[in-house]
């Protein structure tokens, strides 16, 4: 919803504002570049202006829904809300009001919510907000019996006076939060296709690292369907970052959870997730990337135990990060759904074919390192080294 004549967007970040001002600069630049990027994906007529504090997109009335939706999806921001640019003069805010009501409003209760960050114009916020309120009542009580609701209203009229301009606006879309991608160092994704490991890959772009995307061919006990699941949920990740490489970095592993289902029976997992492991923390040093990205969460799967995680992770060196450690299934289900990267096939493919009858959960190193082939290790650095770029 936004008043007649709305063709800007308004975007909001929120923990840029934790950052020194120099290191602020740089993050809305990044930030800025990644909006442009957005817009020229999706073929958006659009202008990004670089204002330090609060970017803005000037579009045109037909593309600033659009326009808006781009911004929300960019990470970094909290919240956009496409705009009707005025005059500083307070009769025509009013007039913007004015129109704005009979346009948009056709019942519940309404607030003007004003704001005024130039101290030279010769009214205050609260004289905007009472004289905006009899505008907007006065525009509509012949349709309705208008309410007024300051902390609960059902439409909000914005209204922000600049140096030069005033917006006007009725909507606060929400973004991702978070950082300007690219404002952190890149991570190895490892990524299964599965509903979870899309999710984290996502949460760790949220908070401004780009990713390698990694995924491991496990031949049989994967497949053509497995791996074109992963390559497409990496493609809708990529979605949201145009202007970053995410060609999938394709890691062979069939020979060697052959090998493990072959000579390995309660702790094949285990094994097959320090293969991993290692395998992303040679890729991530081929890339110069800092950290490992999984979708684990404790407790979700066997291997998952708090335990088996402990024994797992001494197979890499590099932090193994989990952002969804602690959360649950459903939780992670419903995010999937709203990211777009949500898969409701159930092939029978992946870690699941691979697992025993009989698995582990308070695996210990000693006697896994007994049980697993020798060179499991160096199998994983060398898969690393030969994997291929594919682009998803
Ligand atoms: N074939 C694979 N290639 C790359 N990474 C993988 C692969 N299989 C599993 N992983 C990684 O290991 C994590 C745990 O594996 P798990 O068996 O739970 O995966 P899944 O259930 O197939 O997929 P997901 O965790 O994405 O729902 C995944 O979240 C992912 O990060």
């Amino acid at each position: 919803m936004y008043p007649p004549g709305a063709d800007t967007v308004l975007v909001r970040h929120g923990d840029l504002n934790t950052k020194s001002n120099t290191v602020k600069r740089y993050m809305v630049d990044v930030l800025c570049e990644n909006l442009e990027a957005l817009l020229e994906d999706r073929s958006i007529p659009g202008d990004v202006e670089r204002k330090w504090n609060r970017p803005l997109i000037h579009t045109t009335e037909d593309a600033v829904e659009e326009a808006t939706d781009a911004a929300t999806d960019a990470f970094g921001v909290v919240s956009a809300s496409p705009a009707l640019t005025v005059s500083t003069e307070k009769e025509r805010i009013l007039e913007a009001l004015t129109e704005a009501a009979r346009e948009c409003y056709d019942g519940g209760a309404f607030a003007v919510d004003a704001r005024r960050a130039n101290k030279d114009v010769p009214y205050s916020s609260e004289d905007l907000a009472r004289e905006g309120g009899d505008a907007v009542w006065a525009a509509v009580e012949d349709e309705f019996e208008p309410e007024v609701d300051l902390d609960d209203p059902d439409v909000t009229f914005g209204v922000e006076v600049r140096d030069k301009c005033t917006y006007v606006y009725l909507e606060k879309r929400s973004g991702p939060g978070g950082l300007p991608l690219g404002s952190q160092e890149p991570a190895v994704a490892l990524v299964s296709g599965g509903i979870d490991s899309p999710v984290a890959a996502y949460e760790i772009m949220k908070r401004g690292s780009p990713i390698v995307p990694a995924y491991v061919d496990l031949g049989d006990y994967g497949g053509i369907d497995h791996e074109a699941r992963a390559m497409e949920t990496v493609r809708l990740l990529s979605e949201y970052a145009p202007n970053f490489d995410m060609d999938v970095y394709r890691i062979p592993g069939g020979e060697t959870v052959d090998l493990l289902v072959r000579e390995m029976d309660k702790g094949r997992m285990l094994s097959l997730r320090r293969f991993f492991y290692r395998a992303a923390e040679t890729l991530a040093e081929r890339v110069d990337a800092h950290g490992i990205v999984t979708g684990e969460a404790v407790g979700q799967k066997s291997s998952q135990t708090l335990q088996n995680l402990g024994v797992t992770s001494r197979a890499a060196d590099l932090p193994i990060h989990r952002p969804l450690l602690t959360r649950d299934k459903q939780d992670i289900v419903a995010q999937a759904r709203e990211i777009g990267t949500f898969t409701d096939s159930t092939i029978d493919a992946g870690c699941n074919r691979v697992t025993p009858d009989r698995v582990e959960t308070n695996a210990r190193l000693e006697p896994l390192l007994e049980h697993e082939p020798d060179d499991l290790l160096e199998r994983a650095e060398e898969a690393a080294k030969n994997a291929d770029l594919v682009e998803p």
